[in-house]
């Protein structure tokens, strides 16, 4: 894989059910610098695919290679403990604790946080509060791929674009891959659209 690319899906097909397949020699390519969104109707295979990158699922064919990947999901309260404060359950999760000592404090400062909330346990916080603290635990883990699942969030159109102006500023440092159900933020933010709703899988 060249350096540059940090996703590359070439030739998937995935079925739950072998006669009604999702992805047929589906192909996706994304370099640093790169947002794509994925975007699709309710059951067009979005969760799928976050899935099948997540190497949670494995492909029928074809390969999936991804860089140091890190996700960020729309419920933040699902992604961390009821019981342990918020910093701890960040400095869990990072290996390189020389990166993480020098961007802390910067990114605390441009995700609008504090040292004082990451302190506190999860449920203290709102919603907002909370999909800041998950970005922030996702960008220190240094990633070359961040995948952002807002596929379910139909209650909160706000929030998706607050969290996704923050994101675009961390393009630099690696691509993006949004799934959504929302057109109208993927176009807004997008460099590429990839509209499962006009892929043919079979149905
Ligand atoms: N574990 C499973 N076993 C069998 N079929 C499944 C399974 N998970 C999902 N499906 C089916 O696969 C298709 C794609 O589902 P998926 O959850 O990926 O869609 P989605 O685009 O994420 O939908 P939503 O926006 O509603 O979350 C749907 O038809 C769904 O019913």
């Amino acid at each position: 894989m060249n350096n540059d690319v940090v996703l590359s899906i070439k030739n998937l097909t995935f079925a739950y059910d072998k006669n009604k397949p999702i992805f047929q020699d589906f192909n996706l390519e994304l370099k640093k610098g790169e947002l794509v969104c994925i975007v699709g109707e309710s059951g067009k295979g979005k969760s799928t695919l976050f899935e099948l990158i997540c190497n949670n699922l494995k492909p029928s064919k074809g390969e999936i290679k991804a860089q140091k990947l890190s996700c960020i999901y729309q419920d933040p309260y699902s992604s961390f403990h009821p019981s342990f404060s918020i910093i701890n359950q960040i400095k869990d999760v990072i290996h390189d604790k020389e990166y993480f000592y020098k961007n802390i404090n910067i990114f605390i400062k441009e995700l609008n946080l504090s040292n004082e909330l990451l302190e506190k346990k999860p449920h203290k916080l709102s919603g907002g509060q909370l999909q800041r603290c998950s970005i922030l635990r996702s960008l220190l883990m240094n990633p070359k791929l961040l995948l952002v699942d807002e596929a379910t969030s139909a209650l909160d159109n706000v929030i998706a674009l607050e969290v996704m102006k923050l994101l675009l500023k961390y393009l630099d440092k690696c691509a993006i891959l949004l799934i959504t159900h929302d057109m109208s933020l993927a176009k807004w933010c997008a460099n590429k659209i990839i509209d499962l709703n006009r892929l043919y899988n079979g149905k």
